[in-house]
C-alpha cells in the first residue's frame, strides 16, 4: 500500500474555461495555465506520482514544451496511471480539497465525483471532495490538495 499527496494553484483569469476533476465548470474566470489548468487533475496526478516517488507532471510535461499547450488535463492523468500501473499499484481512493470564493462548486460535486471515478475505474464512495472558500483571502486563484491511497496490483 502506498499513500501520495499533491497540491496545485493556479492565477484565474477571465476569458479562460475552468475546469476541475475533468469537468467543465461554468464561470466568468478560469486558470491562467499551460494546459488547461486543471488544478484538481494536477494535484492528483501529483499525488499519484509521489506515492510511487516517480517525481511530478511538471518533469513528465514541462510547461516550457508548445507540444503540451492547451493539453487536456486528462491525457496527463492516463499517462500517470500508466506509470503507476508499471510500477505495480492501482489507485485505491482518492481524497480532494478545492479551495475556490467563486463559483459555487456544490452543485457540481456529483458530477466531478462521477468523472473521477470514471476516469480512476474507481466506485464513486471512494471518491471523496472537501469545497472551501479562501474566505476571500485569495479571491484571484484556485487551488487544490488531493491524498491518494495506492493498492498494490
Ligand atoms: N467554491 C465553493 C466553496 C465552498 N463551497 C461550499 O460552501 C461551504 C462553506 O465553505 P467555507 O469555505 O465557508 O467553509 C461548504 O459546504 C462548501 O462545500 C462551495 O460550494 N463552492
Ligand atoms: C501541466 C503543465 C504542462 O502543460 O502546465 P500547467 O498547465 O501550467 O500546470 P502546472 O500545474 O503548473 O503543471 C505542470 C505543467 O508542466
Amino acid at each position: 500500500m502506498r499513500i501520495g499527496f499533491g497540491e496545485d494553484t493556479h492565477r484565474l483569469e477571465p476569458g479562460r474555461a475552468l475546469w476541475l476533476g475533468g469537468v467543465h465548470i461554468p464561470s466568468e474566470r478560469g486558470a491562467r495555465a499551460h494546459s488547461d489548468g486543471d488544478v484538481l487533475l494536477h494535484a492528483l496526478c501529483d499525488a499519484l506520482l509521489s506515492a510511487c516517488a516517480l517525481g511530478d507532471i511538471g518533469v513528465l510535461f514541462p510547461d516550457t514544451d508548445a507540444r503540451w499547450k492547451d493539453l487536456q488535463s486528462r491525457v496527463i492523468l492516463e499517462a500517470v496511471l500508466e506509470r503507476v500501473a508499471r510500477a505495480g499499484y492501482r489507485v485505491s481512493q482518492l481524497s480532494g480539497v478545492v479551495t475556490l470564493d467563486r463559483p459555487k462548486l456544490s452543485p457540481h460535486r456529483a458530477t466531478i465525483q462521477a468523472r473521477l471515478a470514471e476516469l480512476l475505474s474507481l466506485p464513486e464512495e471512494r471518491v471523496g471532495l472537501t469545497f472551501k472558500t479562501s474566505e476571500g483571502l485569495a479571491p484571484d486563484h484556485v487551488q487544490a490538495r488531493c491524498m491518494a491511497l495506492l493498492e498494490a496490483l
